[in-house]
């Protein structure tokens, strides 16, 4: 049986690594008198041997296999460089080439330990997996990255004021200074002086104000184009793509995952920029002061990157199932509203609320996890900060007694490290963070990646039409059951100026024959032909204008009555939209209201028009018996659920919800 080559990695780098180490013997000599810098030269010179040695597993080379190189290389040399710092006075780093063949075992055994913990953190148990197709969309740091990159006037701006606020800050107590410098001396408080600490402070504090202002925008102006683009991808998507995806679902991205994606990288530049020059800043100072000293508390940035990478693709993983668990509770809510007729038939009430209260434990089991997770690892990381801190405490200690460095020097050593700490602290932090919203985005990538597969792009656009609708030999299986087929073989004409029904049993396939005379799906095998011309050749705002279906239950869009009748005409006149609400009958009762065509320029307004008259028009649950009004409207309740509990959610119409009469036609089209 074939080994996985993740289980060769390490044979093969424990033996290109003693093969590195036995050509590494002569330069010994030469290494061993540098001390810190000669192991890091000799991890430097082993790299490249391990890497190309990682390139033999190719085409099965594992990922991360570079970095398991890079850990094998540097491992000896960060042992080396701790104990020369912390070890007994004399104690040198010493050279893996110098020492016994069991270090190089050691060496390797401790650099598949920090791999392991850094590539599989345990998976969190217990934690419901992810419902349907789990995401798969790669490199949402880089997308995120990307999306922001598009705005880059917005970012340019944010940037620039994030800088000159820093130069503010960072002068005013360096002029603070100079000014009491300057007191001290006998000059007096000169005008001069005294300008300048303003001019400091007021640079901070515009430029503050200003950055926050620019982040604030770019992260609107990214909500506003990631949800275009997800919106306008969504509505082009093939119908079966909708099939079994609770609209809940879909809504919970716009409403939860678009904001957390957008608020990614301008949180993570506002934080991040900042901590990353001041840290550096500082860290070169401390360098300066005391390198040794400073080398030890600097270990707190890799122990500590490593803490939060752990903690970060757990976090990834729980919030990743809290999005779901909350769309799936969503999508509960919503079904249970819109269907809210059945619920009280069936007397289900308690069974609804049984389940709502399910899903709710099931999201507060994983928020407390999360929260339990962040308190341990903000543990984890507070005992690290005080080891390193203890070390530095003791290390200093013995630089004091033999005189390598002054008291005034510890004590400015002692606060640049908390200047730093807490930088690194924000850094830490922040990039987590930054990960954490990039991969909350992963099903929105997923989605717009995602290509529609029917072809719209037909052209035929003629004058005139018949309507002589031919189905020949339709055969049709819904992609959602492909066990059960529709239609079999379906041959039958429509011809223009007659009325035709389609009779037959509950299932038998009116409706589909509909939904694919409407071009909503293509058949499996046979045509569909108008004119005799197959429906995808005609072009497809052309064959939708012409080919018109009028459901049971029409669907009624927030807007105005006027919007609803013009629905997908662009320019429909006056005299047309009063011609067709005569024709339905509509005229009369429009005209009644008191805001006449435009009634309705919200939900809450369209209440008043779902009356006896209206039901007429078949407007679902017109004038049934709700208490004293008309009855709440589904989506009504669905948008105050929505601001109540912080869900996104609306209705879905069921596409294929169509009447199973073809209406009458003939001479209107
Ligand atoms: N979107 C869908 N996905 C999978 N199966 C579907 C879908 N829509 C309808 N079906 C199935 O296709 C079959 C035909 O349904 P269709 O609605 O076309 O029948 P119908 O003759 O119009 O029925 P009715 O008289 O009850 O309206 C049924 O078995 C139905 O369950």
């Amino acid at each position: 049986m074939a080994l996985p080559s993740a289980a060769l990695l390490p044979g093969l780098l424990l033996v290109a690594d003693a093969l590195a180490l036995v050509l590494l013997v002569p330069l010994v000599p030469l290494l061993a008198p540098l001390g810190v810098a000669g192991v890091w030269l000799e991890a430097a010179l082993r790299l490249p041997v391990l890497v190309v040695a990682t390139w033999l597993l190719a085409p099965r080379r594992p990922p991360g296999a570079t970095a398991a190189a890079l850990t094998v290389a540097a491992t000896p040399a960060a042992f080396g460089t701790l104990r020369s710092l912390l070890g007994p006075p004399g104690a040198g780093p010493g050279l893996l080439a110098a020492a016994s063949p069991a270090w190089l075992g050691v060496a390797h055994a401790a650099a598949a330990l920090a791999q392991l913990a850094w590539a599989a953190p345990p998976v969190p148990g217990g934690v419901p997996e992810t419902p349907g197709d789990v995401p798969k969309a790669a490199g949402t740091v880089w997308r995120v990255l990307a999306l922001t990159w598009e705005e880059r006037n917005v970012l340019g701006a944010a940037v620039l004021c994030l800088v000159l606020a820093a130069i503010g800050e960072t002068l005013g107590p360096y002029v603070t200074g100079k000014v009491l410098d300057a007191i001290s001396s006998g000059d007096g408080l000169t005008a001069g002086a005294v300008g300048m600490v303003a001019a400091a402070g007021a640079t901070s504090v515009l430029f503050s104000g200003c950055r926050g202002c620019f982040f604030l925008l770019l992260r609107a102006r990214l909500r506003r184009s990631l949800s275009l683009r997800l919106f306008s991808h969504l509505v082009h998507q093939d119908l079966d793509f909708f099939q079994g995806r609770p609209a809940a679902e879909l809504l919970a991205r716009f409403s939860t995952e678009v904001p957390q994606v957008c608020s990614a990288a301008p949180t993570a530049a506002n934080q991040l920029l900042r901590s990353l020059g001041m840290a550096l800043v500082v860290g070169v100072f401390m360098v300066g002061l005391a390198p040794g000293l400073a080398l030890l508390a600097l270990l707190e940035v890799p122990l500590g990157i490593t803490t939060r990478r752990i903690q970060s693709t757990r976090k990834q993983a729980l919030q990743q199932s809290m999005l779901e668990a909350s769309a799936r509770t969503s999508s509960g809510v919503q079904e249970s509203v819109a269907a809210i007729e059945t619920i009280r038939i069936f007397s289900a009430e308690e069974e609804e609320e049984e389940e709502h209260s399910c899903n709710l434990a099931k999201e507060l089991r994983l928020k407390e996890r999360i929260e339990l997770e962040l308190a341990f690892f903000t543990l984890v990381y507070r005992i690290l900060h005080l080891t390193i801190r203890v070390l530095v405490l003791f290390r200093s200690h013995q630089q004091l007694r033999d005189g390598h460095i002054t008291p005034g020097v510890l004590v400015t050593f002692l606060l640049y490290q908390d200047t730093v700490g807490s930088h690194v602290q924000v850094l830490l932090y922040g990039f987590n963070e930054f990960l954490t919203n990039a991969a909350a985005g992963r099903k929105v990538w997923e989605y717009l990646d995602r290509k529609p597969t029917r072809d719209i792009g037909g052209t035929r656009e003629p004058p005139e039409l018949q309507g002589h609708v031919t189905f020949q030999k339709v055969s049709f299986t819904y992609p959602g059951n492909p066990e059960h087929p529709v239609l079999k073989d379906v041959s039958f004409e429509v011809r223009s100026g007659e009325v035709t029904a389609l009779a037959g049993p509950n299932g038998s396939g009116k409706s589909t024959a509909v939904a694919l005379l409407e071009c909503l799906w293509d058949p499996g095998s046979g045509k569909v032909l108008l004119d005799g011309i197959p429906l995808p050749e005609y072009e497809h705002q052309y064959l939708h204008r012409k080919v018109v279906l009028v459901e049971q239950d029409p669907v009624l869009f927030s807007g105005t009555i006027r919007e609803n009748i013009v629905l997908g005409l662009e320019h429909c006149k006056e005299s047309e939209l009063q011609e067709a609400a005569t024709a339905a009958g509509a005229m009369d009762f429009i005209q009644g209201l008191e805001q006449g065509w435009d009634t309705g320029e919200s939900w809450g307004n369209t209440k008043g028009i779902l009356g006896p008259g209206a039901s007429s028009w078949g407007w679902r649950g017109a004038g049934e018996s709700w208490g004293d009004g008309a009855p709440p409207d589904p989506k009504i309740l669905w948008q105050r659920w929505e601001s109540m509990v912080g869900v996104g959610g609306s209705l879905r119409s069921d596409p294929t919800d169509a009447m199973g009469l073809i209406p009458q036609w003939g001479g209107g089209w």
